[in-house]
C-alpha cells in the first residue's frame, strides 16, 4: 500500500475515532433525558457501538443515536466488537471483558472504546468495575506496536491522548476496579491493571510487567510513577530497567498483583473480594484513594501536551522505529513458527 492511501486510511479511522467518541456525548445525554434506570435488568448487556461504521450525516447519526439510546433504556444494546460490558443489577458492579482477538492490543478504537465504556458506567453510578478479557491466556499485550510503527502523526498523537485519557479516568476512578488477570499482561497491559485497586491473577505459565525496554522503548514517566506506586521504588527500577515480566508468583512476591489463585477460582475470588471493597463508605474509600493517587495524576495533567510531544518525538526517530520494526518482525516470525 502507498504512504499516500495509508495516510489516507489513517485519516479516516482518526475521523471515525473522534465521531463515534462525539456520538458518545449526544448518547448519555439522550439516555439520562429519558429517564431510564440504570440496572434494569440482572446482568443487562450494556454494550455500545463504538466502532461508527461510516460517515453519516449528524441528523442521520443523531437519529441512530437516539433509537440506539431507546434500545439502551429498555434493556441493552447489541453486542459490540471490541468489549462485553455487563452490569449486575443488585451490586451495581459492572464487568468489562476485553475481546479484542488475537491479543487484545490497544489501538486508538479500542482505546476510545474503553473510555467510552468509562464514562457510561461512572455516569449510570455504577459502583464497581471488574476488568477483564475474554481471550483465554491473554489479559493485554499492551499498546497496539502498529500505532507506533511507520505512523501518520496526527493519529499518533490522537492515540497517545486517548492511552493519557484512559490512564487519568481509571487511576483516579470513583469505582472500586478489580483487575481479573486471566492472561498474559506485559507492558500497557500491566498499566491498566496497575490502574485498578485490587488485581488478581491466575496461576500458571503467565507473565505480567512493564517489558518495555525490551522492545528499546522507554515506559514514559507516568506508567513508571504508577509502578513506583505499585511495589516500591528499588523493585521498579530493577524491573524497569530489565523490563522484567514476571510469573505469577513473583508478581505476588514484590505486591505487582495482590492474590494468585488458580484459573478457575478467579472470577470467585474477585467477587469476594468486591463483595468486601462495597461494605466501605464509598466517598471516604474514594477520597483515601485520590489522597494518594493525585500527585501522581496531576503530574502528568500538567504535562500532558508535552508529554504527547515527547512521546511523537521519541517513537518516530530512525533508531526507535527500527527497534519496533525489529520486534514486530520477531513477534510474527514466533507466532509463525507455532
Ligand atoms: C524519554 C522517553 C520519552 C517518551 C517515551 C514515550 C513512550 C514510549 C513508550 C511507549 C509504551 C509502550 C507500551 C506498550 O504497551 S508496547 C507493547 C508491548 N507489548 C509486548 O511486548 C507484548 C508482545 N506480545 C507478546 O509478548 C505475545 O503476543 C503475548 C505473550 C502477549 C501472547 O502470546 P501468544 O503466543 O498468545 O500470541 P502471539 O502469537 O505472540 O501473537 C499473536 C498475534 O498478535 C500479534 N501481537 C502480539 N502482541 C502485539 C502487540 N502488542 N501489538 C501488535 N500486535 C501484537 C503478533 O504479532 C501475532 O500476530 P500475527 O503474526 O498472528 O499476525
Amino acid at each position: 500500500m502507498s504512504m499516500a492511501s495509508k495516510s489516507m486510511l489513517n485519516a479516516q479511522a482518526l475521523a471515525r475515532s473522534r465521531l463515534s467518541y462525539r456520538c458518545y456525548n449526544h448518547l448519555s445525554k439522550i439516555h439520562v433525558g429519558l429517564g431510564s434506570t440504570p440496572y434494569s435488568t440482572k446482568n443487562s448487556k450494556v454494550t455500545a457501538s463504538h466502532q461508527a461504521h461510516s460517515l453519516l450525516s449528524p441528523c442521520k447519526l443523531l437519529s441512530q443515536q437516539k433509537a440506539t439510546a431507546r434500545k439502551f433504556s429498555q434493556r441493552s444494546l447489541g453486542q459490540d466488537n471490541l468489549l462485553d460490558v455487563s452490569v449486575d443489577s443488585s451490586s451495581g458492579v459492572a464487568t468489562l471483558k476485553m475481546q479484542k482477538p488475537p491479543v487484545n492490543s490497544f489501538s486508538l478504537e479500542f482505546l476510545t472504546s474503553l473510555c467510552i465504556n468509562l464514562d457510561k458506567l461512572h455516569s449510570d453510578g455504577c459502583r464497581g468495575l471488574v476488568i477483564g478479557s475474554s481471550l483465554p491466556k491473554i489479559f493485554s499485550a499492551g499498546l497496539e506496536i502498529t500505532e507506533m510503527y511507520q505512523p501518520d502523526e496526527a493519529r499518533l498523537r490522537e492515540f497517545w491522548r486517548t492511552l493519557q485519557e484512559f490512564w487519568i479516568k481509571l487511576y483516579g476512578s470513583q469505582m472500586i476496579t478489580i483487575a481479573a488477570i486471566t492472561g498474559h499482561s506485559p507492558a500497557g497491559g500491566c498499566l491498566v491493571s496497575m490502574c485498578c485497586d485490587h488485581r488478581v491473577m491466575a496461576d500458571g505459565k503467565l507473565t505480567i510487567g512493564l517489558n518495555e525496554t525490551l522492545l528499546g522503548i522507554v515506559a514514559p514517566r507516568w506508567f513508571s510513577d504508577t509502578l513506583i506506586n505499585t511495589v516500591g521504588h528499588r523493585e521498579a527500577e530493577r524491573a524497569l530497567q530489565l523490563g522484567k515480566l514476571y510469573s505469577p508468583q513473583e508478581a505476588v512476591a514484590v505486591g505487582l498483583v495482590d492474590q494468585v489463585v488458580p484459573l478457575e477460582s478467579v472470577a470467585a475470588t474477585v467477587e469476594s473480594t468486591m463483595a468486601q471493597w462495597l461494605k466501605i463508605p464509598s466517598h471516604a474509600r474514594h477520597l483515601s484513594k485520590l489522597q494518594l493517587r493525585q500527585p501522581t495524576l496531576d503530574r502528568l495533567l500538567h504535562t500532558r501536551q508535552e508529554d504527547i510531544d515527547n512521546f511523537v518525538s521519541f517513537i518516530t526517530k530512525e533508531s526507535i522505529q527500527k527497534s519496533l520494526g525489529m520486534y514486530l518482525a520477531a513477534l510474527k516470525q514466533r507466532s509463525k513458527a507455532k
